[in-house]
């Protein structure tokens, strides 16, 4: 069977007119896609070298199973269900051996894979120097010319170089070729899940097993495998990332368990920015170790970890371990006050007579940063603690986490995390350089630290290179004022008719605002926009970071059992927060990057899902931010395989008219969204004309200019009066 074809099963060779086409019929709420790849080109036999035939291929190790490849639902449930053993018992599970020996794809087809699929994976650090190749007299004299036009960019590409490891062609493959827990496995064909993702199809091999996805590969013979490798992937919104760092740490936890390690020991440590992420997270752990013993707990409060206790502090070293870490404490308090919730997978708490607590039993923890550096700061009479154990660090959303906020915070769990074989692995849709140089210049440092030999840090961009969300409808609205805001978003919902505000917003859909106020506002102002019969004010919920705790997962669990049809919120929600059916995204107030536009618009459209859209608008004060949004909406739409002269959203001439932003605002942008909608008049959500308001702030300033003469006259009026009397007046 042709390798193309398999992988192509159920894809659209045209995904924007298969996501129109599809759009007209079919909305994200209607259900899963039948294949949830993003891209399949048709690279044909880009090298000019013919393709082998399965078979033909050189020193089969391994019997290729034809039937094998084809059969992608050969892990479908065989026992009725019931029958099956799901308890959540502690008993290790041991992989079993591979049943059938599978062939592995030569290099040339591996290309073809990774081409098709645009997947792109480089070895950003780790090649050992290659030994330069004896060059001619000719080339000799090539080189310096190169060298003399300054061709770094060249050089910097060759150590760079791409290369094309074993794809996951087939769930089957990760049983029959990787070993994979079999119960494992079954966890997630049950859930449905029969085609491998792009960021699948790349990483779960690689992550599993290298020197198997690299068997066949001579692009990586300088590297260094046998500790595994640290791993970036940057990869489209909703393409399902969770699974693809979940299944190795579930995996590897199982491998080492056969190996005699019994006990519950944590292992993996994932880490994400919110609570709702970090929660949705646990939940999809939870899934796929159904039944294997291994334990996913979310990080609470009061939950007690293994971890290794910091050196005692004597009296006199006080006041310096007090200083270090002061600001970390400090920071960790904040969080600390809303995580009151009882703690379901803590050991049941121990009477504070009986002695302390015994650690929770935990496998996998999954945490937000404050809550677990909290644990981990140092007393008074102890240092910081470690986590000894942890062999996998996972930072989900890993550019906002190594960003600004959260930096400091991430550097001292990677610090907790002491394992000279630790491995981290960062996933994210969108992974700045500056984010790859941060990642880069930590582990050299803690190979340094640790004296422990460095591991090859690969990159693997799905896409290519570009930020895109191909699979959805964008629209980018221009209104002259705040309010043309709110009458579109409400022309979005009840339209006059189907051609007069473009797209129809089915519910449910998320609108995203700047600030928490300006939510709290766009709620006030959309909760009677739903009749009565149809529910009325309890379809539309507000989520921001200042609610509590139960309230935020509260409306978290009515959106998704679709009590709520419209969800207001800030960027809290923005990132990682998997809603499978919500058929749009409203940018309310523009988005305050690229970056915020991809993962905002990415809560629709999710595994392939078609139908779903985002609206932007914008107003003048946008003006200047709104090219980056521009920008990622024209790449989307060029993705998704838009020809040219085909209608665009974002119009040329409009692009090419937007100034570029410089360096510096687009910084106070990301920190503080448009300024002017902050505070003062543009900071309300209102219906009132602009007209109007300008004529009650009139009418308020004449009342307050009154009032300011008349108080003025009356001490005057005083003054003169106390000084005829000689008597004190009192205070005024
Ligand atoms: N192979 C698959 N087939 C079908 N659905 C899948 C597959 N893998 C994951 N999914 C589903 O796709 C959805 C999105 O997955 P996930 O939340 O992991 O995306 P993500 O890449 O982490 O997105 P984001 O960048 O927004 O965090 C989930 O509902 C998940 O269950």
């Amino acid at each position: 069977m042709d390798i193309l074809k398999l992988l192509s099963r159920g894809t659209k060779p045209n995904p924007k007119k298969n996501a129109q086409a599809a759009s007209a019929t079919q909305l994200p709420s209607a259900g899963s896609a039948p294949n949830p790849q993003l891209y399949h080109d048709d690279v044909g036999d880009s090298r000019g070298k013919k393709r082998k035939r399965r078979g033909q291929a050189q020193g089969d190790d391994e019997v290729h199973d034809e039937d094998d490849l084809s059969d992608v639902d050969y892990f479908a449930p065989k026992a009725a269900p019931g029958t099956e053993s799901h308890s959540a018992s502690s008993a290790p599970a041991k992989p079993e051996p591979p049943k059938r020996k599978v062939k592995l794809l030569d290099e040339d087809e591996c290309r073809q894979v990774f081409r098709s699929h645009r997947l792109k994976l480089t070895v950003l650090s780790g090649r050992t120097e290659k030994e330069a190749p004896k060059l001619s007299k000719k080339a000799k004299k090539d080189k310096k010319d190169k060298a003399a036009e300054g061709d770094a960019k060249d050089k910097k590409d060759d150590k760079k170089q791409q290369f094309f490891p074993q794809p996951l062609n087939a769930f089957s493959e990760l049983r029959n070729i990787y070993g994979v827990n079999p119960e494992l496995v079954d966890n997630m064909t049950r859930q449905g899940f029969r085609v491998p993702t792009e960021v699948q199809i790349a990483s779960l091999p690689l992550l599993l097993h290298p020197e198997m996805a690299l068997k066949r590969t001579t692009d990586v013979a300088d590297v260094d495998i046998t500790r595994g490798i640290d791993f970036l992937a940057a990869a489209p919104t909703g393409s399902g990332k969770t699974i693809s760092f979940l299944i190795p740490a579930i995996d590897g936890i199982l491998r080492r368990r056969g190996e005699g390690f019994t006990d519950h020991v944590l292992e993996a440590l994932i880490v994400a920015p919110t609570r709702e992420l970090a929660s949705q997270i646990v939940n999809e752990g939870r899934k796929l170790a159904l039944g294997t013993g291994v334990r996913v707990v979310l990080m609470k409060k009061t939950l007690r970890l293994g971890a290794e206790e910091g050196e005692e502090i004597k009296p006199d070293s006080d006041a310096k371990a007090d200083s270090d870490n002061e600001s970390e404490a400090d920071d960790a308090v904040a969080e600390e006050s809303a995580e009151e919730d009882e703690e379901p997978d803590a050991e049941p708490a121990a009477d504070k007579e009986a002695g302390p607590k015994l650690p929770a039993k935990v496998d996998i923890l999954v945490t937000t940063p404050k809550i677990l550096l909290n644990f981990l700061a140092a007393t008074k009479t102890r240092g910081k603690k470690t986590l000894p154990t942890v062999r996998s660090l996972i930072l989900d959303e890993a550019d906002v986490l190594l960003d600004q906020i959260f930096q400091r915070q991430i550097m001292g769990i990677w610090r907790a995390c002491t394992n000279p074989d630790l491995s981290l692995t960062c996933w994210s849709a969108t992974i700045a350089s500056s984010v790859e140089a941060i990642i880069e210049q930590q582990l050299r440092k803690r190979a340094r630290r640790t004296a422990a030999p460095s591991r090859p840090l690969v990159r693997l961009v799905v896409g290519l290179k570009d930020t895109a969300v191909p699979n959805i409808t964008h629209k980018l609205i221009y209104t002259a004022s705040e309010q043309g805001k709110l009458l579109g978003l409400r022309q979005l919902l009840h339209p006059v008719s189907s051609a007069d505000s473009g797209p129809a917003l089915r519910p449910p859909f998320i609108v995203f605002t700047q600030t928490i106020e300006r939510a709290q506002a766009l709620h006030d102002e959309l909760k009677y926009d739903i009749p009565l019969e149809a529910g009325g004010s309890a379809r539309v919920a507000v989520l921001h970071s200042n609610l509590a705790d139960s309230a935020r997962s509260k409306i978290m669990t009515r959106f998704r059992a679709g009590e709520v049809w419209v969800l207001i919120t800030t960027d809290v929600l923005a990132r990682g927060v998997d809603f499978a059916g919500v058929n749009g995204v409203v940018n309310y107030d523009v988005p305050t990057s690229a970056a915020a536009y991809v993962h905002r618009v990415g809560r629709t459209g999710r595994a392939g899902r078609a139908g779903g859209v985002a609206v932007t608008y914008y107003t003048k004060d946008d003006i200047p931010f709104v090219k980056s949004v521009a920008n990622v909406i024209a790449m989307s739409e060029k993705q998704a395989g838009q020809k040219d002269g085909e209608a665009s959203t974002v119009q040329k001439w409009l692009l090419d008219a937007l100034p570029k932003v410089k360096k510096e605002d687009k910084r106070k942008l990301k920190t503080r969204g448009v300024e002017s909608r902050r505070t003062g008049g543009k900071a309300t959500i209102t219906t009132t004309s602009a007209w109007q308001r300008q004529k009650d702030n009139n009418k308020r300033g004449a009342i307050e200019g009154s009032k300011r003469r008349k108080k003025a006259e009356q001490q005057k009026a005083s003054a003169d009066g106390g000084a005829s009397d000689g008597e004190w007046g009192g205070l005024d």
